[in-house]
């Protein structure tokens, strides 16, 4: 909802020049939360980050009985599930559209009460969606699934049973679906075609420190041979290598200089090849990265958005806003989402040259070729940004108003910016601290 204290002001033309931290990844944490739903004592979550998707899976797990309590570093919470119970359907729906999370509730609920009632997901409006692939699995493991006017209500008439599951695609949510479901189902699950992100292998990392048996084959094939109960975990979650490159791409945009404490190579290497193809500059440390503009023109790149190990989609809205400042004309060719480059109408409404056309412009054909997606974009740079007035569409794209605002000349008025609070945490004290030129415009009207 956007209201007078949702704007802010923006005023461009300054570097980002300092250094932030970046805590538990985004897409990580709330599954991590969901999983101690399945163990019977308490788990231990560090590195939590302050984000709107935890507050949401918080309370939650607390509508099922879970207490949720802050432990004693800062960023741990203390999950206890030793009295799970079924929850109010009214009070359950309060919480409808307010993130994807609730969708992986499903198994560890069918397990700990035989039922579950899931609420309307919210989540990106970058495409439709679907949950399909969420639903045909669980009726594999032998749930009922009926649907309501308030929501989705499922059944597990017996103990959950392993199978064998080939996903269409391999999308993250059903991969973490049939893991989340089938470490407690009866016998094995032979996953195929699972998607393989350095999330799904830290919430593998988790179940598997509560008990759970999990074999990450070659070619996507993940085997879970079920067991008869879990224990808690205590784990540290990995770094949201989706902010750290998303602070990476300000720093570039706007020809600054910023150290990302805690972003980590391994989970980011994709990222950090094309960074350089780009022409930004990087040193990785023990304790972080360092991202900068080294000077001169950046480079026109291609490039396609892919499952892990290709370049992850939530980098490539913060990137395109840095590809506008690079020489020539840049190929971007986004095959996970039908609608994620509806962004850059603003981008041009700033002085931006970004075609967007529904032809598959990359090598590979995606699954939106001829049909009628806006899903590939030529970026021809560079140009000169302007300030405008922004109303933020997304979380990526509602950073990547950001970063153009930052990057532009004059001010910027951006809408919407609550919604940036779902997935960055303090983002307002880290451009603060950055030395951007940032007012709420309670602080100008008073
Ligand atoms: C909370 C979270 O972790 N969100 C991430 C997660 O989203 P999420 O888990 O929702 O994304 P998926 O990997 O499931 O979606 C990938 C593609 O599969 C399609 N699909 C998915 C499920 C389904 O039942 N039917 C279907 O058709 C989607 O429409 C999309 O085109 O992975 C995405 C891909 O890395 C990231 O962009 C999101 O940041
Ligand atoms: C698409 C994203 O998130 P979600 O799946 O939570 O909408 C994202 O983090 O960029």
């Amino acid at each position: 909802m956007t209201g007078p204290d949702d704007v802010l002001l923006v005023h461009g033309g300054t570097p980002l020049e300092g250094e932030i931290r970046v805590r538990g990844a985004k897409n990580l944490v709330p599954k991590a939360m969901v999983a101690a739903l399945l163990g019977s004592e308490p788990s231990r979550l560090r590195n939590v980050p302050a984000i709107r998707d935890v507050r949401v899976v918080r309370g939650l797990l607390q509508l099922h009985g879970v207490t949720v309590q802050a432990g004693e570093e800062s960023g741990e919470l203390v999950l206890d599930p030793s009295k799970v119970e079924s929850a109010n359907v009214a009070d359950i729906d309060a919480h409808a559209g307010s993130s994807r999370i609730p969708i992986l509730f499903c198994g560890p609920l069918l397990h700990r009460l035989g039922h579950a009632f899931i609420p309307g997901l919210g989540g990106c409006d970058i495409g439709g969606r679907p949950i399909d692939f969420h639903f045909d699995v669980l009726r594999r493991f032998g749930a009922v699934i009926e649907k309501r006017p308030e929501g989705q209500y499922l059944e597990a008439p017996q103990r959950l049973r392993g199978c064998k599951i080939e996903l269409p695609y391999p999308s993250v949510g059903a991969t973490e679906q049939v893991l989340l479901t089938a470490v407690l189902a009866e016998g094995v699950t032979e996953l195929r075609n699972a998607a393989v992100e350095p999330e799904i292998e830290d919430l593998i990392c988790v179940l598997q420190k509560m008990g759970a048996i999990i074999t990450m084959g070659l070619d996507r094939t993940i085997l879970i041979t079920g067991v008869e109960k879990l224990g808690g975990y205590n784990h540290r979650a990995l770094p949201d290598r989706l902010e750290a490159a998303s602070w990476a791409c300000a720093a570039l945009a706007t020809e600054g200089n910023v150290y990302v404490r805690g972003a980590s190579q391994r989970e980011m290497m994709t990222f950090l090849n094309v960074f350089r193809k780009v022409g930004g500059a990087f040193e990785v440390d023990d304790h972080g990265i360092r991202f900068w503009h080294p000077g001169g023109p950046l480079n026109a790149i291609a490039l396609e958005t892919d499952v892990h190990p290709g370049f992850q989609t939530d980098w490539q809205q913060p990137l395109v806003v840095a590809l506008t400042q690079a020489a020539g004309l840049s190929i971007v060719h986004e095959t996970v989402y039908e609608s994620r480059l509806g962004f850059t109408s603003a981008l041009n409404q700033m002085g931006a040259h970004i075609q967007l056309y529904r032809e598959c412009l990359g090598g590979t054909p995606c699954r939106f070729g001829q049909r009628n997606f806006l899903h590939s974009a030529v970026v021809s740079g560079p140009t000169k940004l302007e300030g405008a007035d922004l109303v933020i569409p997304d979380l990526r794209g509602g950073f990547s108003y950001l970063i153009a605002a930052l990057a532009a000349q004059g001010t910027s008025r951006v809408h919407g910016i609550d919604l940036i609070n779902r997935g960055y945490e303090n983002f307002m004290r880290k451009l603060e601290g950055l030395g951007a030129q940032v007012e709420l415009p309670a602080a100008v009207t008073v």
